[in-house]
């Protein structure tokens, strides 16, 4: 089988449908800056423009090849410089350095077997993440994740995908018919994601309490936004300044994933 549309575009329109896509405490969307005063939509919507380039690159190198060392580093090295495209259209803001990370893996495995079976992409895209690159620059400073994953042992975007993706089965896997699914998919990443970006800013007891209102949220049979308790969540995230940019970020990668399953 052969995708017909461009993965790389549907990958850089999931990422702004997330942008747009509102309420998301704590995050940008279309209403609120969200815990940020350097980021809102247009600056992601920008920034979202210039990972095409990148995205292209990776799904073309990766069209019809085996899933090996060479690949990764291949990608490994077209995602370097996509990270930089983004620090250039940003002016050096941080708006998709994980959604880089997360989506190249998953078109690099899409293009590379040239099937919408996800299953497969996910499979692969884990494989990928487990090679090793021997070009990932070893003088470079440290991330926030660096500090989080030493203080805290957690193993942030990396380990997400080293362990085959697991919080986006959990999104995939929920199909109820709703009809605020896609904020019930939200509010379960909310209540599962170990995310670097909140530890960096608070500490593991603020993860954890995010966790357990999401959760709850999540259960409940109440509309998610008409829930008491999301109210709480929107005062929680904003006591703490808590920016759930992981969650974002595998939010995207799931519509991306749905998207390209529906080809
Ligand atoms: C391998 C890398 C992922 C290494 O990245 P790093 O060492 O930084 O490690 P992580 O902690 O894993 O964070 C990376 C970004 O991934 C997102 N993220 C965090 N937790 C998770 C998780 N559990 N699962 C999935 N994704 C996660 C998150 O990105 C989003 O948030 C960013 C914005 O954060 P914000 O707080 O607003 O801004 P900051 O500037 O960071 O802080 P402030 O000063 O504002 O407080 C935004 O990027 C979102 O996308 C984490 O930031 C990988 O990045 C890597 O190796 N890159 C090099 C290039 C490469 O080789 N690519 C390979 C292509 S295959
Ligand atoms: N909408 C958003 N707000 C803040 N950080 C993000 N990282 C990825 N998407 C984001």
């Amino acid at each position: 089988m052969q995708i017909k549309t461009s993965i790389a575009q549907l990958a850089v329109d999931a990422l702004k449908w997330e942008v747009n896509f509102t309420p998301k405490p704590g995050l940008v969307d279309a209403l609120s800056n969200g815990s940020h005063d350097d980021m809102d939509l247009s600056l992601f919507l920008k920034s979202a423009d210039s990972l095409l380039d990148g995205f292209q690159k990776i799904s073309d190198v990766s069209f019809n090849r085996e899933i090996d060392v060479a690949l990764r580093e291949d990608i490994g090295a077209i995602g370097r410089q996509t990270e930089s495209d983004m620090f250039q259209a940003t002016g050096g803001i941080n708006t998709h350095k994980g959604a880089i990370w997360t989506m190249s893996l998953l078109i690099s495995a899409a293009s590379s077997l040239q099937t919408g079976d996800l299953e497969q992409i996910l499979l692969s895209a884990q494989k990928l993440a487990n090679l090793p690159d021997k070009y990932i620059p070893q003088t470079a400073k440290r991330t926030h994740g660096m500090e989080t994953k030493k203080k805290y042992a957690l193993s942030g975007a990396k380990g997400e995908a080293q362990a085959g993706f697991p919080n986006i089965r959990k999104v995939l896997n929920y199909e109820q018919d709703v009809d605020d699914l896609w904020m019930r998919r939200l509010m379960l990443l909310y209540g599962n994601v170990n995310d670097t970006n909140i530890v960096y800013r608070s500490n593991l007891k603020v993860l954890e309490t995010l966790q357990s209102i999401s959760k709850e949220i999540f259960e409940s049979n109440v509309p998610v936004i008409e829930n008491a308790e999301f109210i709480e969540l929107e005062k929680f995230v904003n006591e703490y300044n808590i920016s759930p940019g992981g969650c974002a970020d595998l939010f995207a990668a799931s519509y991306f994933l749905i998207n390209l399953g529906e080809e």
